[in-house]
């Protein structure tokens, strides 16, 4: 490792081998290493104190432009060091042998670097702790996420966030969940009202300027639900955008959301404790992207957060927050970190000759930075790293490879539970499943279908996106119209698949159902009312609704890509009495014919081979579901993060 004076108070140790650091490589061309020399001189800085006694209030002060002394640094970094440690440290409590589990580990961590030509064999092994769920150690987890059910939802990652850090306190971890306080100023802000207002405002540095943020603070469920304020997350719409599509300052709202989220462990006092510096990030997807690069740029040059780690966790791919080039100065970041979110784009993506493609993309910021790096699946965590499923950063992820991990998500099976489901009609279990039929025949009669408890119905829920292969079940639909089926569509998204679902209604009257709009009541009623839920995703970095289905006796048929092929055990009709005949239908390649035979071989199966049908909506709903398998390997996950030394110090 070489050290490094950055122009501050602030040591950065590099590694040596830099030039070859995936922090330059992937499609970015111009090397970081050059790029941090070269600007060294005129980088300009932030100095920042931070007074905890003095009512939490953090005072940021002008930039300055010349270096500190050597004893300025040194009286900087102890007042960090005094503020901080004011508390008792929360973390790391013991609760059984951990010193011999970590040998495990660190064994384990070992084991799983020698062994990089086979990641998927790898990663099966590495992760694979079943035999031992208790924790080790307790953790201050910080969970940073755009959406969090139930207060803002749009699909799977506010699922998750609103389960995966429940199962982590129920373990004994401390845990943190940062997300917008998203106010629209209608009936539905009421989610927010056990989120009160911590009295703590802090200003950010960002966007040319001064953000001004509060915090709202609900403790709910073992967990502290912290929501950060600013005037940009009050607006009608969903997290993103609204009918108009998305909007245009998403960077800045996000930006916003990583610095707040950064300062959260630090400033406030949760139960009368800060989270202190020694605390695990979790962040998922782009939109927290920037916290494992604040936490390596702007936090650990002035000795803070030298002991933190960070988890980028990937739940979808597609989505990167690249920007233009021009953007990066917004993002209070130091000028010689651009290149960790410098992103080039190849020449066939330019959009005219002048183009130079040149971007910022803050979720290769946060591959480059993070000390680990975490999909959905482990279908999707190999998949990511190939050139089909990469999305231009599979080189990238490649070169990390042996920190990439695939954690299936679990589900609330308190929300999803057909034995006692509030948004359901009828209540069944695998004991005594004679309540189905009746959903069913509820549902035909909500949508004004006929009633028919011996049509097959198939259902698909989702956002209609190309991802979700949403055109290829509306390409299948006149063929399918033809056969005795019953088939209800339950989405919202892209303008042009809602004006088909309407227009699929009012040609096939007496069988298609195209419901356009977000409602988790109907979802559930959908869940619970078919037979059979489709999922023709092109790609899928876990899926949720396939889960619920076989949670709720509901047969999947699925394309056989990421955690759909992981999750869904394609049906056996010849098994042995006894052994495992599968859950659903995985079809490929994802075609409109394959799609349309595996739909044909599920409803049939359904009408002639009524014990296979049963034994199969009994094998889905055996599974185990709950957050708890999962979370135990995210414990392992974390573990492994805390045995290495940051990633970039
Ligand atoms: N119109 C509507 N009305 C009501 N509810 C609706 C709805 N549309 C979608 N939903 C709900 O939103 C959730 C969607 O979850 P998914 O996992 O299928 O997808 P998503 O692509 O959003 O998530 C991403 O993140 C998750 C979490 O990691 C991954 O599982 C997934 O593969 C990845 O693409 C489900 O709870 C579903 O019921």
């Amino acid at each position: 490792m070489e050290s490094l004076r950055i122009g501050c108070f602030g040591i950065c140790k590099l590694p040596s081998n830099l030039s070859e650091s995936p922090l330059n490589s992937g499609v970015v061309g111009r090397p970081c290493f050059a790029l941090w020399r070269s600007r060294r001189g005129s980088a300009s800085l932030l100095l920042r104190r931070r007074s905890i006694a003095d009512n939490n209030e953090v005072e940021f002060h002008s930039v300055r432009d010349k270096y500190p002394t050597e004893e300025e640094s040194s009286n900087l970094e102890d007042s960090f060091r005094v503020g901080l440690q004011l508390f008792p440290r929360y973390g790391e409590k013991e609760v059984v042998d951990s010193e011999a589990n970590l040998n495990v580990c660190e064994k384990e961590v070992v084991d799983s670097n020698a062994n990089r030509a086979s990641a998927k064999e790898e990663e099966t092994k590495g992760i694979d702790v079943e035999e031992k769920p208790t924790t080790r150690v307790t953790r201050n987890i910080v969970f940073v996420t755009a959406e969090v059910a139930p207060y803002s939802k749009t699909g799977g990652l506010g699922d998750v966030c609103g389960s995966l850090p429940v199962a982590l306190a129920a373990r004994g971890h401390r845990v943190m969940v940062v997300s917008p306080r998203y106010v629209h100023g209608d009936p539905s802000d009421v989610v927010f009202s056990g989120a009160l207002d911590l009295d703590c405002h802090i200003k950010i540095p960002c966007f040319g300027g001064l953000q001004e943020v509060a915090f709202f603070h609900e403790y709910r469920e073992g967990v502290d639900w912290v929501f950060v304020d600013h005037p940009s997350y009050h607006r009608p719409g969903n997290p993103y955008g609204d009918s108009y599509g998305a909007f245009s300052d998403n960077q800045f709202r996000f930006t916003v959301l990583c610095h707040a989220a950064c300062e959260a462990p630090l400033v406030l006092l949760l139960g009368g404790f800060t989270y202190g510096e020694k605390c695990l990030f979790l962040v998922n997807d782009w939109h927290a992207g920037l916290v494992p690069v604040l936490l390596a740029a702007k936090y650990r040059p002035h000795g803070v957060y030298k002991d933190a780690r960070s988890i980028i966790v990937i739940h979808n791919l597609a989505h990167q927050g690249v920007e233009p080039a021009e953007t990066y100065k917004n993002l209070g970041l130091p000028l010689e970190w651009y290149g960790a979110l410098e992103w080039v784009f190849p020449t066939w993506a330019r959009t005219h000759a002048l183009d130079t493609g040149e971007a910022v993309n803050v979720l290769k910021g946060a591959i480059v930075t993070s000390d680990r790096i975490l999909t959905v699946s482990q279908g999707y965590s190999w998949e990511i790293t190939t050139v089909e499923g990469g999305n231009g950063l599979n080189g990238l992820l490649s070169s990390r490879k042996s920190i990439l991990n695939g954690i299936v998500n679990g589900i609330d099976v308190a929300e999803w539970n057909p034995a006692s489901d509030e948004h359901i009609p009828f209540r069944y279990s695998i004991d005594d499943i004679s309540g189905k039929v009746q959903c069913k025949t509820a549902l035909q009669k909500e949508l004004g279908l006929a009633v028919r408890p011996d049509c097959p119905m198939i259902g698909f829920i989702g956002r209609l996106d190309f991802q979700k292969g949403v055109d290829l079940i509306l390409s299948a639909i006149p063929e399918l119209m033809q056969d005795d089926i019953q088939f209800i569509m339950l989405g919202s998204g892209d303008r042009q698949f809602e004006n088909w679902m309407r227009a699929l209604e009012s040609t096939y009257k007496d069988k298609f159902r195209g419901w356009v709009g977000f409602s988790v009541p109907v979802s559930h009623r959908i869940t619970a009312g078919c037979d059979i839920l489709l999922m023709p995703s092109r790609f899928e970095p876990c899926g949720l609704n396939q889960l619920y289905a076989m949670r709720y006796g509901t047969v999947p048929v699925v394309h056989c890509t990421g955690g759909l092929k992981d999750t869904v055990e394609n049906f056996h009709p010849y098994a042995e009495e006894g052994s495992s005949q599968g859950t659903g239908w995985t079809f490929s390649p994802l075609s409109k014919d394959s799609m349309l035979a595996a739909l044909r071989l599920a409803v049939g199966t359904y009408r002639e081979h009524k014990s296979s049908w049963e034994g199969l909506i009994k094998s889905g709903m055996e599974k185990d579901y709950t957050w708890d398998k999962a979370a135990t390997k995210y414990e392992q996950v974390i573990e492994w993060a805390f045995c290495d030394s940051p990633y970039v110090q």
